[in-house]
């Protein structure tokens, strides 16, 4: 069997909905787990809404009226004069309208997880209708029934243990004749509340349907016609990488190439499960196939990651950046959530690179304000390159000012300041 993933750009409208169904129906009726994620922007507007209802904010029904009339006019383009298999979606309509006139409770991320799922739950009930009235009898599977996880909001830790038998159990007879349809992103706690996996979780979704029920493959269908060196946002010449083994993969999307996220390879990398990620605009062509391979990326590859903070911590005292430090350090980072993308020791200073998220670092700085002095630089970038050569660093670092350099065997990491779009002001002080 097989496990295909769609993402939020395929099914952002009816047209794409139609070409995503015309992708599935290319296959036999059978033995294919369909992951997909919500409608385009869908989770950013689900994302407002939450915050609006938090707030108690009168803003919380336009922004729900327009989430729900983009899905309206959706289903319009597709029913025609049916519309009785898309009923489902109506109900969901009516449960975040139940939902929203309640009086929403104190747990915020909680409250986000239920109402920011919709997005997944709304997406796969329009795909399956359309689907059905396609003449293909997809099933539509409810993934909080099958991935359980524990109550880390926003951020569910997957119980494979258990997670393996509902899947195993629900699906693997129903598989051998069927096509499933299911969510991304999402699972449940076991107490009946819905747990969310982490933003742009649905590849990760993939990942754990494939390993529980030993799929011969995954692909993940993008807007790209592969992984390619480099994200062609940023850079003009691309080149499509056939084939990666899962390392040069799970680096790639662990320093930040955001076509796969990073969560996915190692499930399949552990049962040894190629993954293919193939264009939905171009499905006849092959994409790149991820898995056990002898060579490594054959061309230098470009990660760009936007947005960064610097920060530079010395210890009051003059203490060594040694064990005590830094377990303190990475104690208070732990717990206010904030990632370190990069970092860098000397004696007496500690400097790290984390995505620019004010929020979490508001609330982490008076703790490391407690014991270190603290410079940082904002609107930085992290330019992370596999398998360099000095020419690929100069060819980067044109109009960039160099702040930090980190050399490996493999990957060189520089933080730099676009001179282009401002001056570079020295670290600020505290
Ligand atoms: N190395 C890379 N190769 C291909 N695409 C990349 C790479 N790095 C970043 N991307 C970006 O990833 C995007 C596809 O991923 P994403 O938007 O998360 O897909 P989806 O949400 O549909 O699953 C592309 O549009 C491209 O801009
Ligand atoms: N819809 C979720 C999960 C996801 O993975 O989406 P996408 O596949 O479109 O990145 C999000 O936007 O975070």
């Amino acid at each position: 069997m097989q496990v295909f993933k769609f993402g939020g750009a395929s099914v952002k409208d009816a047209q794409g909905i139609r070409n995503v169904a015309g992708i599935i129906q290319q296959q036999p009726p059978k033995q294919l787990v369909v992951v997909v994620s919500a409608m385009g922007e869908t989770t950013n507007e689900l994302e407002k809404l939450t915050w609006a209802y938090l707030g108690r904010e009168a803003a919380k029904d336009t922004i729900w009226q327009h989430v729900r009339a983009r899905h309206e006019q959706v289903i319009d383009n597709l029913a025609g004069d049916n519309r009785e298999p898309f009923e489902g979606v109506y109900e969901l309509f009516s449960d975040v309208e139940t939902l929203l006139a309640e009086e929403p409770e104190p747990n915020a991320d909680k409250v986000y997880d239920q109402l920011v799922s919709f997005g997944e739950l709304l997406s796969t009930r329009i795909l399956n209708a359309h689907l059905n009235q396609s003449g293909l009898d997809s099933y539509w599977v409810d993934a909080r029934r099958l991935i359980r996880t524990d109550d880390t909001y926003r951020e569910g830790k997957v119980d494979w243990e258990r997670t393996g038998e509902h899947i195993t159990d629900t699906l693997a007879d129903l598989i051998e004749t069927s096509v499933m349809i299911t969510q991304g992103f999402i699972g449940n706690t076991g107490e009946g509340y819905t747990t969310t996996l982490g933003r742009d979780g649905s590849d990760y979704t993939a990942a754990i349907f494939a390993y529980c029920l030993n799929a011969e493959r995954v692909t993940i269908w993008k807007d790209v016609p592969g992984v390619l060196n480099a994200d062609p946002k940023w850079f003009d010449e691309t080149v499509k990488i056939d084939q990666l083994t899962y390392q040069d993969a799970i680096e790639l999307a662990y320093y930040g190439a955001t076509v796969i996220h990073p969560k996915t390879i190692k499930p399949l990398q552990n049962k040894n499960i190629p993954l293919y990620v193939r264009s939905f605009l171009q499905p006849q062509e092959p994409g790149t196939v991820i898995g056990h391979f002898e060579k490594h990326l054959p061309v230098p590859s470009f990660i760009f990651k936007m947005n960064q903070t610097l920060i530079s911590l010395h210890p009051k005292d003059f203490s060594f950046i040694a064990e005590e430090n830094l377990s303190k350090i990475f104690g208070h980072f732990a717990e206010y959530g904030v990632k370190i993308n990069l970092m860098q020791n000397t004696a007496i200073s500690f400097s790290v690179v984390v995505d620019h998220r004010p929020e979490r670092l508001a609330r982490l700085m008076p703790h490391l304000q407690e014991n270190f002095r603290i410079t940082y630089n904002e609107g930085l970038e992290l330019i992370t390159i596999r398998h360099y050569d000095e020419k690929t660093i100069d060819r980067v670092l044109v109009h960039k000012k160099l702040l930090l350099e980190q050399k490996s065997r493999y990957t060189v990491q520089l933080v730099v300041k676009d001179e282009a779009r401002s001056p570079t002001p020295e670290l600020t002080p505290e």
